[in-house]
């Protein structure tokens, strides 16, 4: 798919799956803005990928996505760079229990300001031009990852969020379209370290739920992040995991 002058905007773009994404979106002609906490790794990143499809093609802005008003600056810096936003992906996160608090803020209220801003910058009633708004949730977003019910919990709230905001109600006022793309296990190795599990008993339900679970390369998920984006509709939600291509599921919901 040809992106060619399109501009996107990743939250914890400067490593994982939010750098192989910025990598995937360069290969196909975009602009990036890696946005992330981690300076250090998003300077790197920047330098890298500049080296390897052009400096004027990427941006990195410091941005703690649980601090709104940095949110927003990175908002404004990326459109004063590149004119523009079209893409805006909600991929920052962290897995960890303990500090639970810190995990809602970043992976849930962190969404939930990315998408308000990306409703403010992009939406068509707000004087933008419309473009998409991808939120990154997790196999654990559908199939409680037991182990982690905090962080179970914000992946499931990605749907909700995504789901209502991308009805076709929202979308013929902002021309924004809203996807969840739930991404299964990656090989990255991260997710194993005990002290991200509240007691011993949740880190020994670790085990279960990676029962049956194939690590995925982050490069797979990319790829197929970037094949979803222009033929999904708003609203939907779609599936990657176990190395397998990006499949639509259902919303289910009990009839109220
Ligand atoms: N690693 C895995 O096995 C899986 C990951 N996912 C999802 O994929 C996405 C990416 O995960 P990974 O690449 O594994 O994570 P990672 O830990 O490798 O990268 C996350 C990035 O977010 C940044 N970040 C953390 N807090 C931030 C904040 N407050 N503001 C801005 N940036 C912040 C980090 O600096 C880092 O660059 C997440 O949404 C995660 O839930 C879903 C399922 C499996
Ligand atoms: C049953 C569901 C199956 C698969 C879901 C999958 O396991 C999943 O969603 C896993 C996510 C894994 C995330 C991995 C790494 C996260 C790393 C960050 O927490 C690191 C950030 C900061 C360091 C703080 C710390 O934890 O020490």
């Amino acid at each position: 798919m040809d992106l060619k002058g399109n501009v996107a905007l990743v939250t914890g773009g400067a490593t994982g799956l939010g750098r192989a994404i910025c990598e995937e979106l360069l290969k196909r002609g975009a602009c990036i803005s890696i946005c992330d906490l981690d300076s250090d790794a998003g300077e790197n990143a920047c330098d890298e990928l500049g080296k390897a499809f052009g400096k004027e093609k990427v941006l990195f802005c410091h941005c703690d996505v649980t601090d709104y008003v940095q949110y927003e600056d990175a908002f404004q810096t990326t459109l004063a760079e590149f004119d523009n936003i079209d893409i805006v992906i909600n991929n920052a996160e962290i897995m960890n229990d303990k500090f639970w608090e810190l995990e809602v803020d970043v992976n849930l209220n962190g969404a939930i300001r990315g998408t308000l801003l990306a409703l403010q910058f992009l939406g068509k009633d707000k004087g933008g031009k419309g473009g998409m708004l991808i939120n990154i949730g997790s196999a654990a977003s559908v199939k409680p990852q037991i182990s982690t019910p905090i962080y179970t919990a914000t992946k499931h709230a990605i749907l909700g969020l995504s789901k209502a905001c991308g009805d076709s109600y929202h979308f013929n006022h902002t021309g924004v379209k809203v996807l969840a793309i739930c991404v299964g296990h990656l090989d990255t190795g991260a997710s194993s370290h005990s002290n991200r599990f509240t007691s011993s008993v949740h880190e020994k339900a670790w085990q279960l739920d990676m029962k049956g679970i194939i690590p995925q390369k982050t490069d797979h998920v990319a790829k197929g992040i970037i094949s979803v984006l222009k033929e999904a509709n708003t609203g939907s939600i779609w599936l990657i995991s176990n190395g397998k291509a990006p499949k639509e599921i259902p919303y289910s919901v009990a009839t109220v």
